[in-house]
């Protein structure tokens, strides 16, 4: 029924019980003026659709069924308008009503078939219902002027739904762009450092966390021999690496220029010392190429296993000062704090 591309469900849950609201006070409010002009039968049939209105404030997740149903019974009030005149002849004019509620509640297609059978319906009315003998309009130009504005709002209002569909996708879809850059390193693919500390925040990452910070060695050699469009493909390269030994409960990110930054969740601590093992020897079996020249780049990994009470950035800053014992040891290697091992490449 609610095309999801149009307003969000909450919306339109919102939608239906102010237009229950009104329609539910309207009904009743009717009902008794048409009872004093001695409408007996559309006084019982606004008691009835009244009923119908206050529905969606009894039945409880029932908004979509309720929905066509209010629907429904709008239509039938209004064909019984159209054959009775409602109150001294007025009853066609609530048919202006019909085409926004229809379009709001069944979207644009379903909306546009449901109000071009009201239509046809209405039309064969207004023209029998003087010969079947129910109410007499006063003459034809009131009848077709009603149909003309009727069908005439129905084609704006199909525009209009048409536009906001159009406008809200394309809307919905700029948010998710929006969204992914805000979290995503355009070149690596990888988290950014600002989306990673705040997935860090989760308490799977508190005691037992392994940290690895990564650092590409000696990466502005391969800058300055090779020009900077080839390390930025060594740095998508090492990135593809880092998310094909990793898992999806872990944190994957570029932390800043050649560095990066693994987090594994507590109770995989020894899947996070294979997984430094593992980049060393998925980097070490590639050759990188530019021509005829081939090339292989190393990386350098600080390890640290969060202990109780220590904070985010103490990790972080273990975890720096292991990449630099790395580094100073000859660069190609793990260092891992907790057991002071450094762990050569195989
Ligand atoms: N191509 C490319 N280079 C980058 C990017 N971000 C940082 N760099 C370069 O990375 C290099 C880092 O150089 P250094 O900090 O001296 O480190 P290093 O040469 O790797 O030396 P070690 O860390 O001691 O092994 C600099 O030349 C930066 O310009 C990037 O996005 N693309």
């Amino acid at each position: 029924m609610i095309d999801s591309s149009s307003a969000s469900d909450k919306d339109k849950a919102l939608f239906l019980r102010v237009f229950a609201f009104i329609g539910a006070i309207t009904s009743f409010v009717m009902s008794v003026t048409s009872y004093q002009d001695g409408y007996i039968t559309l006084s019982f049939l606004l008691v009835i659709g009244g009923f119908v209105f206050v529905s969606p404030f009894v039945l409880k997740n029932r908004d979509r069924t309720i929905a066509v149903l209010m629907l429904y019974a709008l239509y039938s009030m209004m064909c019984f308008l159209i054959v009775s005149g409602g109150n001294n002849g007025t009853g066609p004019l609530w048919l202006f009503i019909v085409s926004p509620v229809t379009f709001f509640i069944r979207g644009l297609k379903r909306g546009a078939l449901d109000l071009i059978i009201l239509a046809i319906v209405i039309s064969v009315l207004f023209y029998f219902t003087d010969k079947l003998g129910y109410y007499s309009y006063p003459n034809h130009y009131f009848t077709t002027r009603v149909m003309l504005c009727f069908s005439i709002l129905c084609i704006l209002g199909g525009f209009y739904e048409y536009y906001r569909n159009k406008y809200s996708r394309e809307l919905i879809e700029q948010l998710k762009i929006n969204q992914k850059l805000a979290r995503i390193d355009a070149m690596t693919d990888l988290f950014n450092r600002r989306y990673a500390t705040e997935c860090l925040q989760d308490a799977r990452f508190n005691e037992g966390a392994v940290f690895l910070l990564i650092d590409v060695d000696n990466f502005k050699q391969v800058n300055d021999t090779y020009g900077h469009q080839i390390g930025d493909d060594v740095l998508t390269f090492i990135a593809s690496i880092l998310k094909s030994v990793s898992s999806e409960e872990d944190i994957v990110a570029r932390w800043g220029g050649e560095e990066f930054l693994i987090v594994t969740p507590q109770g995989h601590e020894r899947r996070a010392r294979q997984l430094a093992e593992n980049i060393h020897q998925q980097l070490a079996q590639h050759a990188f190429q530019q021509g005829v020249h081939n090339f292989k780049v190393t990386l350098s990994i600080g390890l640290h296993q969060r202990a109780s009470n220590e904070s985010i950035d103490h990790c972080l800053s273990v975890a720096d000062k292991c990449l630099y014992l790395a580094k100073s040891h000859g660069k190609n290697q793990t260092v891992a704090e907790l057991d002071s091992e450094t762990h050569s490449p195989a």
